[in-house]
């Protein structure tokens, strides 16, 4: 097993996607393109239906799971929330170690959307996580052994996370960071594999004019922004959580980059501008970090229209030529080919209904529809903060020239909150006590959007759907297709399931427990193919909403033809009747409201509204929980799960507030 993790590296990584069979998953797209597209196929169309389950292993979670699982040589690396790392055998589904960074549990709220990890990145014998307070670590890949740590977080402070994968491009370890719902400026960093010394550091947006650009392409950037609206002190955003891919021909790395911090454009940039880079992939020099060309997706962002959807390289043939081309679904609702050369743009069209704009012209600017920025009153966006296509991976079958996303819609509405300033902790701003800096209000009225889930079969060529498939909920797996024309995605529903890549024909599924967000794997080990998803419910919409009546902790599960292993006993989700008795004061619902909206809603859910996801709804606790809330909101046990201590946040006659809100809406909604 030393062995194993030793020999992987660019050329290790190279090879095995040139082979006739990838038999192994090195890298957290499979290649460096990051196509999800697995060359075996002895696990095919014809006898998918003979998978069965060959083992299970507890990744010992009950929070979201979203990491794709490397394998070399049969061992797996994989990871849990928290960011604790699993090495298993695949050949017998046992624990070789783990590894936890023991993250301050406390801390959670300094994360947007669940304490998630996406997975690792391996290199000549180490293994790559970033822990979620910001900290890279290596590990020893044969002992699990701490190597070295690094703290990416610039000048220590500001909200930041690690939610995404490391990447190793040319030796250097490639790490963004999360926080642009927070108010920070977001960067990537390169640290050299063996050592951990920093490399370069590359800033998405610029800074404060008064002190040096740190580069060219943040003076340029500087004239797209309004400094009248003081952007560096909320940030700017633009925080590259998830997606890079590279072209050794090209010697490019792409990053793809979020959204505006705050969410509201005019709060940022008074006077308009197109805030370059957000909502954008750039392409570096992975060697310095300098910034090479752009091409911006959502100029102006003003929706947390993030673009660090997964990334593909593909090559394909438009127009009779054959074309290096880079395949993206941002949030935004369109689907880019983009000339991955230069970033000149070729082509986009919408695979979701959209109201922000009608379609891009010949240049690349999109065709906004006005009504879009005019945020004085509620308005559905859609898509929605959510987007149209989240962080769960996108996968390319050049067999079939088809890209396979989750595509969806979150119904939510956004309206400017015109007094906001920066960190202002006030009752009724969207999570405001928790630090978040949107400048919007979310949900002021019920959306009147509605929400769906759909598995989409695009073509890139002919920018429209081949075939798609609808689910009874937005927010479903990462998809993985192969060489057995197939594709596998989980659902928020709680399957695995297997579709014929070109037609869309289901052919196979099995129960998985609880909702699966993550995409799978599938790798050979002794002669034989097996396919793993990493599952637990979880992500920013896995917090306060579900689709199950089932969950389980964070589980590995492996199939092979004619596996035979028993599912593990799937616990029963409980959603108990809805809290009754609890004394309050009808006149304190309404200031409870607008403190709920400031502190509890995005994890808890509405209650009785919402279903619950991982986090409890407190709609369905029992009355003695709500009768000594200040128990658990202040320094409560729950700290332990990643619950935040309101102690200095609110009051005791705030909380009398809160009660009031969660039982009164009970009460409201109570059937007769
Ligand atoms: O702006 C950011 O820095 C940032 C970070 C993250 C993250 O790191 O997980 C998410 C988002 N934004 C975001 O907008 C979003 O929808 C989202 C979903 C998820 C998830 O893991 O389910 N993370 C994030
Ligand atoms: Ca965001």
């Amino acid at each position: 097993q030393a062995s194993a993790a030793k020999q992987v590296n660019g050329d290790f990584i190279r090879a095995n996607a040139a082979q006739k069979k990838t038999p192994d998953w090195p890298s957290y797209g499979l290649d460096y393109a990051e196509s999800r597209f697995s060359k075996l196929d002895q696990v095919n169309a014809g006898n998918v239906k003979q998978l069965g389950l060959a083992w299970s292993y507890n990744l010992e979670s009950t929070r979201g799971v979203e990491a794709t699982p490397l394998v070399v040589d049969g061992i797996m690396y994989v990871t849990a929330s928290w960011s604790v790392v699993h090495a298993i055998d695949t050949r017998t589904g046992q624990k070789l170690w783990s590894f936890d960074p023991q993250v301050d549990k406390s801390k959670g709220f300094r994360g947007c959307c669940d304490v998630v990890n996406r997975g690792v990145a391996l290199h000549e014998g180490k293994v790559y996580v970033g822990a979620y307070d910001g900290r890279l670590i290596a590990l020893d890949a044969a002992t699990g052994q701490k190597v070295w740590e690094k703290n990416t977080i610039e000048g220590q402070k500001g909200s930041y996370t690690i939610t995404g994968a490391p990447r190793v491009f040319k030796g250097k370890v490639i790490i963004g960071n999360g926080g642009a719902e927070y108010g920070v400026r977001g960067y990537v960093t390169a640290y050299d594999a063996k050592t951990g010394e920093q490399k370069w550091r590359w800033f998405v947006v610029p800074g404060d004019p008064a002190k040096p650009f740190e580069d060219e392409s943040m003076a340029r950037a500087a004239k797209t922004w309004d400094p009248s609206g003081k952007y560096w002190e909320a940030g700017g955003g633009g925080t590259a959580w998830d997606s890079f891919a590279f072209d050794p021909e090209l010697n490019l790395m792409y990053v793809g980059t979020g959204n505006g911090s705050p969410w509201a454009h005019k709060k940022r940039s008074p006077k308009g501008g197109d805030n370059l880079y957000l909502g954008s992939v750039v392409a570096l020099n992975p060697d310095t970090g300098k910034y090479v060309w752009h091409y911006q997706e959502t100029p102006g962002d003003n929706w947390d229209y993030t673009s660090t959807q997964s990334m593909i390289l593909a090559n394909v043939t438009l127009g009779g030529k054959a074309r290096k081309v880079l395949l993206h679904a941002p949030k935004n609702g369109f689907f880019f080919v983009i000339d991955r050369t230069n970033g000149k743009f070729i082509s986009a069209k919408n695979f979701v209904d959209v109201n922000w704009a009608t379609g891009y012209d010949k240049n690349g600017r999109p065709v906004e529809i006005a009504a879009a920025r005019q945020n004085d009153k509620p308005g559905d966006s859609i898509p929605g903060p959510f987007g149209a296509h989240n962080w769960h991976p996108m996968s390319f079958n050049p067999q079939t020239g088809l890209a396979y996303l989750p595509a969806q819609n979150i119904p939510i509405n956004l309206m400017d909150d015109k007094d906001w300033k920066f960190d202002q902790n006030a009752p009724g701003r969207p999570h405001a006590a928790l630090g978040w800096n949107t400048a919007m209000f979310a949900n002021a009225e019920p959306p009147k959007s509605k929400p769906f889930g759909r598995l989409v079969a695009w073509d890139p060529v002919a920018q429209k759907e081949a075939w798609g498939v609808d689910y009874v909920s937005p927010w479903n797996g990462g998809t993985l297709t192969t060489a057995g024309n197939l594709v596998f995605q989980g659902t928020a529903d709680g399957r695995l399931v297997a579709y014929n890549a070109k037609t869309g024909e289901k052919l196979w599924e099995t129960a998985t427990g609880t909702g699966v967000v993550a995409a799978p794997t599938t790798y050979m080990v002794d002669g034989k193919q097996y396919v793993s998803v990493a599952v637990g419910w979880g992500g920013v919409y896995g917090l306060a909403q579900r689709a199950t009546e089932r969950q389980g902790p964070g589980t590995v599960y492996t199939f092979a033809v004619g596996g035979t292993a028993k599912m593990p006993d799937f616990v029963q989700y409980r959603m108990d009747k809805l809290v009754q008795g609890v004394k309050y004061d009808p006149a304190k619902v309404q200031a409870g409201t607008m403190l709920y909206v400031s502190n509890c809603v995005f994890c808890h859910g509405v209650p009785g509204v919402d279903r619950g996801g991982n986090i409890p709804n407190l709609g369905y606790m029992d009355a003695a929980y709500i009768e000594n809330l200040d128990k658990f909101i202040l320094k409560g046990p729950a700290m332990a799960r990643g619950m935040p201590d309101f102690t200095g946040k609110l009051s005791g006659d705030d909380i009398e507030s809160i009660k009031a809100f969660i039982q009164g809406t009970a009460d409201a909604i109570r059937p007769k």
